[in-house]
């Protein structure tokens, strides 16, 4: 039984992160074949899915900020258990887009539940895993909601729809992990042109895992 590598991806809503990790998954995938696996939270299996349906439902308007917390600590744990711990047990390298920063991020500033709560909630779901990287994509808040509504306005979830400081919160929460967790998390500039964060996100990891993806 291999250990894997988890490698999560992370941002404010509109960074390019989804984008990003599909043209490189694609890439590295001639590369590294079945060993590289691509997956997202909340999701990733069916359960998952189901209770990501729930939080980004926009008619679920009444949904009480815990609540929804503890849906995506639900849909994490399920997703761990089912998904991404098994790829990690068969030694494969999971590409995961968001995990437990997001709710701290998020629901821990975003809503105002507190960021240290939430950690500790999601400590409990993960048991602890921690990636061993995550790619943050940096954006202002109104650069990527821009891009939202320019490019994917037929996509847009109940989070995207909060205002502008629920969203300028969550930038400034993400901005406190990196300056809290160097050692783990590395910024990648996503004002830049989509080609110019492709190629920097390769950097990364070519950097951080010298051989695996170049
Ligand atoms: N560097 C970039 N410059 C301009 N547009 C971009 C850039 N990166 C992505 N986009 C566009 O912005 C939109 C949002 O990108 P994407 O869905 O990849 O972001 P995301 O970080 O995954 O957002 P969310 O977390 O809200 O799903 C897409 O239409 C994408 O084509
Ligand atoms: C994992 C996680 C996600 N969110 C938010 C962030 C986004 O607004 C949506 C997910 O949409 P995406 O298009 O798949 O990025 O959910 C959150 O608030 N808390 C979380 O833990």
């Amino acid at each position: 039984m291999g250990t894997g590598l988890l490698i999560t991806f992370e941002g404010p809503d509109g960074a390019g992160k989804t984008s990003v990790l599909n043209t490189l998954f694609t890439d590295y995938t001639r590369r590294l074949g079945s060993k590289l696996v691509t997956t997202r939270e909340p999701g990733g299996n069916k359960i998952s899915e189901a209770i990501r349906s729930i939080i980004m439902d926009q008619a679920n308007v009444e949904m009480d900020a815990r609540t929804e917390a503890l849906l995506f600590a639900a849909a994490r744990r399920q997703h761990l258990m089912q998904t991404v711990r098994p790829a990690l047990n068969d030694g494969k390298i999971v590409f995961s887009d968001r995990y437990v920063d997001s709710s701290i991020a998020y629901q821990g500033a975003g809503r105002n539940i507190g960021e240290q709560a939430v950690a500790d909630m999601n400590q409990f779901a993960t048991e602890g895993l921690t990636p061993d990287l995550t790619v943050y994509f940096d954006v202002p808040s109104e650069v990527g909601l821009a891009r939202i509504h320019q490019y994917r306005s037929n996509e847009i979830n109940r989070l995207d729809d909060e205002e502008l400081s629920f969203h300028q919160r969550v930038r400034q929460a993400y901005l406190k992990l990196v300056a809290a967790h160097p050692e783990r998390i590395v910024v990648v500039d996503a004002t830049q042109s989509f080609d110019d964060v492709v190629h920097a996100t390769n950097a990364v990891l070519v950097d951080r895992f010298p051989g695996l993806f170049n």
